[in-house]
């Protein structure tokens, strides 16, 4: 084309082809890298097409998450992706000393939150904001962030403890099925689109683990449940109810399989949301039992009935509108779920009260048929917005902690995208209302405040244009004249007025502002309001009816009249109940609108975030179709320019988002080096001296902080890393992260050298209590060894005495005995003749001394007598006595060994006999005294120790 079009020659036309490839080598060899970066302030120059190429090139090669500086950019994948999200890498992410340094993901914002619960920063609760248009990943990602919580803020501590953790953290997962159940719903734009906003408040206690949490809905759209575009479908409990539930629930809930609902467009659709079985399993869990889920899907089918009566217009005005055909029985069936009197059921949908008058007299007018449909649905959105409301109120006390027993939240906010449809209500105007409040949110905290705060602190800074929404919120918002303050002027006075008459009080009263816009080409009386994120027409045909969202009071009447159970609980009878249900006009209290509801709700949840440090959350959607693969650029530069976030990539490049007070600063960083001021340093004084300490800590560090500089950036293009303000320190994320790895260092070197004495001391302690033992054991084992010694000592001494002693008794009576016996023996001799016959031991003695040896003989003969003979024998010899047998015993051998083996005389008295060896031997010697004598009782007279055959 090249070469047409300028008619080079042939060769010179290969030269420009190479350099044409060349370029186009280098193009995309600049290219290639874009998908590394893992920061979009990375990206040089930033601009809105580098940023669009960098995401688009992370997409393309399946790199869903990228840091936008203080911000993270969560592009929709449409494709599940498993791996993304398995446990292992939420406790990777959760376990990284750096989780900043790990690729940027959904966890790391979540560990980055969950850390900075334990940081020093101020303020310690901490938010997370999840925000993006309708389909982008909003849900998906709060949903992402409560697992992880779920996983990491587990309770390690005990197994009991643990228990109740766990069971919980699943009671809040098991919140999120059914919310989505009762809340979301298939729009044009999201299968699964939230039609409402959540807060949830993830509460943890002192050791950083989930006690509880709490939810917070804002603006349920409840017009869906009569009301559905086309091709939308109404919330997705209807289709689960109607799809799964069992045969004998459907005759019980009058749900035949095929059955038409007005209220139920495309049936037909099968989505993945459609799976009651899980809804009814989490419902279960939270503490909602079976006949109660019965009775809520009871009367679900009771409203889809309701759904089903049709009125035909009257031709006469008082009379009531007819019933369209088969509605009869819609009226008889949707009564029968709703426990309601169908009579009543039906005038209410049908006849109109009117009090009127001092006396508040009624009067009964027949309602037009849009007056009827108006009525009977307003009776299905009062229903189900209560038992929404309920269901909340039901998962809060199932999910919420003990007050006491939390100390701190991390906020999960997830609320619907900005809104922009060709036909854009009340329901628009406030959901794109809370978005501009959050970029307000956004844009205060982290570009107007930044940027105000460096001028009031002193610091050089070129400003960054930034987009400041604060003229659209005041159009909206303002006071005293703004759009909604407007809407509910005409709520309050309750006047007639059409849609083009208040489409001119808008014009004509906002006509100064910036942001107001009007749409000449469109026929419908609108007004047109500059979003941030862009252009959008509001119609004001139905606006004020809206915002008074009226219910007729006969209608909650009717409602109360009811005796189905659950019905009884959302609608007690009270009369003092007084709320805005109460015809617009007649209550002198301030009319409570939609908007005015909203307002003060949106208002509560901001001074929340206010308290917190936010974390924002953006998730982009690459294309409206839901597709794989497909990067609109178009759509995603439009939602980019939305969010504004160059600006914001451009003031986190060059900002400090890490501010410190002076003092709170020394107190952190005293650690690191001797920066305490002298005593009589001056308070004013302080940024002067703070400034070369804070240097002389970054020349501490050499290395880290060559490692926050970017390679090939000189040092004049760098940006010094901290600056000391008037009161404030200001660093960026990386000068934090090498201060508090600094500080991380001396406090691990402290607690080493707290932890080495300590150590040394317990050691030592050890060894003084080691020899003390040891010293107290030797004193106590010598005392008892000597006292042991003594007590053996004098038992010996006693026995040796005793031994002694009995020895010189025994040797003294020896001797005693044996002078006793031969002089007794001699006194025998002599008394024996004088006597005619001498006492027996006398006798005996004579007779051992005279016949000894001869009775000796023969009783010890070998052979010869035997027996009792060889008795007698040694009786005769010895003429021992055998009148008195009981003196004596005599032992005689056994066969063998024949022969007395001894004599004993039994206890008579003192009868002693000396021997010494054989008897044989000395039977002819006088026995004498001996040592070795023997006494006492059993004496033995004669023994044998050996058998000695003579
Ligand atoms: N990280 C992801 N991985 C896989 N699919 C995702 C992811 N994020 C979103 N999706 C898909 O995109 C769909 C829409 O996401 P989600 O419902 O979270 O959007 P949303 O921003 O909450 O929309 P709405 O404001 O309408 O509620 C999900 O149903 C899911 O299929």
């Amino acid at each position: 084309i090249l070469f047409q079009v300028n008619g080079h020659n042939p060769d010179s036309d290969a030269q420009s082809g190479k350099s044409l490839r060349e370029d186009l080598q280098e193009f995309l060899g600049r290219e290639a890298p874009l998908h590394q970066l893992d920061d979009l302030t990375k990206v040089n120059p930033v601009t809105l097409e580098t940023v669009l190429r960098c995401l688009q090139a992370r997409y393309m090669a399946d790199t869903f998450y990228t840091n936008a500086g203080c911000t993270l950019v969560a592009l929709n994948p449409f494709k599940p992706i498993p791996q993304l999200y398995l446990p292992e890498l939420m406790r990777e992410y959760h376990t990284a000393p750096q989780p900043q340094k790990l690729k940027p993901h959904v966890f790391s914002v979540g560990e980055q939150t969950y850390r900075n619960v334990k940081s020093l920063i101020e303020p310690v609760n901490q938010s997370i904001v999840v925000s993006g248009e309708s389909g982008a990943g909003k849900t998906w990602t709060s949903r992402c962030l409560m697992k992880f919580y779920a996983v990491v803020a587990a309770s390690p501590t005990s197994w009991e403890s643990h228990k109740i953790a766990e069971r919980i953290e699943q009671r809040i997962l098991n919140s999120n099925p059914v919310m989505e159940a009762f809340g979301n719903a298939c729009t044009l734009r999201n299968n699964n689109s939230s039609r409402f906003g959540k807060f949830i408040q993830l509460q943890l206690n002192r050791a950083q683990q989930m006690t509880g949490a709490a939810v917070q809905t804002y603006l349920l759209e409840k017009t869906r449940v009569a009301c559905q575009a086309s091709s939308e479908r109404n919330f997705h409990i209807f289709y689960q109810v109607c799809k799964g539930a069992s045969e004998d629930e459907r005759l019980q809930w009058h749900l035949p399989k095929g059955a038409a609902f007005s209220w139920l467009p495309n049936p037909e659709r099968n989505l993945e949301e459609d799976c009651f079985e899980v809804t009814r399993e989490a419902m279960l869990h939270l503490g909602i039992d079976t006949p109660t889920q019965n009775n809520i899907f009871k009367v679900l089918a009771g409203l889809l009935h309701l759904g089903n009566i049709q009125f035909a217009d009257s031709e006469d005005e008082a009379q009531p509108c007819q019933l369209m055909d088969n509605a009869k029985c819609s009226v008889r069936t949707s009564a029968l779920l709703l426990q309601l009197p169908e009579d009543m059921l039906l005038e209410t949908l049908r006849i109109r009260t009117i009090r009127a008058g001092r006396q508040q007299q009624v009067f009964r007018k027949p309602c037009s048929q849009t007056e009827c449909d108006t009525r009977r649905d307003c009776v299905a959105k009062l229903v189900y917005a209560r038992l929404f409301d309920w269901l909340v109120s039901v998962i809060n006390s199932s999910i919420c902690a003990d007050p006491g027993s939390w100390t701190t939240f991390i906020g999960l906010l997830d609320v619907y995208g900005f809104e922009s449809f060709p036909d854009n209500s009340l329901e628009q105007l406030c959901i794109n209302y809370a978005n501009e409040k959050l970029q307000q949110h956004f844009v205060a905290h982290y570009l107007r405040a930044q940027q105000e705060e460096y001028t009031v602190e002193g610091l050089e800074w070129s400003f960054v244009n930034y987009q400041d929404n604060q003229a659209c919120l005041d159009l909206i918002e303002g006071s005293p004249i703004s759009i909604c303050a407007l809407i509910n002027e005409e709520c309050r006075l309750n006047r007639p007025s059409s849609a083009a008459q208040l489409q001119t009080r808008i014009e004509s009263a906002l006509a100064g502002s910036l942001c107001l816009g009007h749409n000449k080409l469109s026929r419908e009386p609108s007004f047109v309001v500059v979003h941030y994120a862009g252009p959008v027409r509001y119609h004001t045909a139905g606006l004020v009816e809206k915002n008074k969202d009226p219910v007729p009071p006969e209608l909650t009447v009717l409602l109360q009249q009811s005796q189905d159970p659950l019905l009884m609980v959302l609608f007690p009878i009270n009369p003092k109940e007084k709320t805005q249900e109460e015809p617009f006009g007649l209550s002198r209290a301030p009319v409570l609108t939609v908007v005015s509801k909203f307002k003060a709700s949106l208002e509560q949840l901001l001074q929340v975030l206010h308290s917190t440090t936010p974390h924002y959350i953006r998730c982009i959607k690459p294309n409206s179709q839901g597709q794989a693969q497909t990067f609109l650029r178009e759509e995603v530069l439009s939602q980019l320019e939305a969010c504004g976030l160059v600006e914001t990539i451009h003031i986190s490049a060059a900002g400090f988002p890490i501010r410190q007070f002076l003092e709170a600063c020394r107190e952190d960083q005293t650690l690191m080096g001797p920066i305490s001021p002298s005593p009589e340093q001056s308070p004013h004084s302080e940024e002067a001296t703070l400034q070369p300490l804070l240097q002389d800590i970054l020349h501490t560090l050499p290395a880290l902080t060559q490692a926050t500089a970017t390679p090939g950036d000189s040092d004049e293009a760098t940006p010094a890393p901290v600056h000391c303000g008037r009161t404030k320190v200001f660093m960026t994320d990386s000068m934090l992260e090498i201060l508090e790895r600094g500080r991380a260092q001396v406090l691990e070197q402290c607690a080493r050298c707290i932890q080495g004495s300590w150590r040394l001391y317990q050691h030592r302690k050890q060894q003084r209590e080691r020899r003390a033992a040891v010293l107290i054991q030797a004193a106590i084992r010598s005392w008892l060894a000597r006292k042991h010694i003594e007590r053996l000592h004098t038992a010996a001494t006693t026995i040796k005495r005793a031994w002694q002693k009995w020895r010189i008794r025994m040797a003294f009576l020896a001797s005693k005995e044996l002078d006793g016996v031969e002089e007794h023996f001699s006194q025998a001799r002599c008394s024996s003749r004088s006597s005619p016959k001498p006492p027996i031991q006398t006798r005996l003695l004579g007779a051992i001394i005279r016949l000894w040896p001869l009775g000796l003989v023969l009783a010890n003969a070998a052979t010869g007598i035997q027996g009792f003979q060889r008795k007698l024998v040694v009786w005769a010899c010895l003429q021992l006595p055998r009148d008195s047998p009981r003196s004596y015993t005599v032992q005689i051998a056994q066969q063998d060994q024949a022969g007395v083996t001894s004599i004993r005389a039994l206890p008579q008295g003192s009868i002693k006999f000396h021997y010494r060896k054989s008897p044989l031997r000395y039977a002819d010697i006088c026995p004498e005294p001996s040592p070795y004598s023997v006494t006492g009782f059993n004496q033995i007279l004669l023994e044998r120790h050996r058998l000695i055959h003579v």
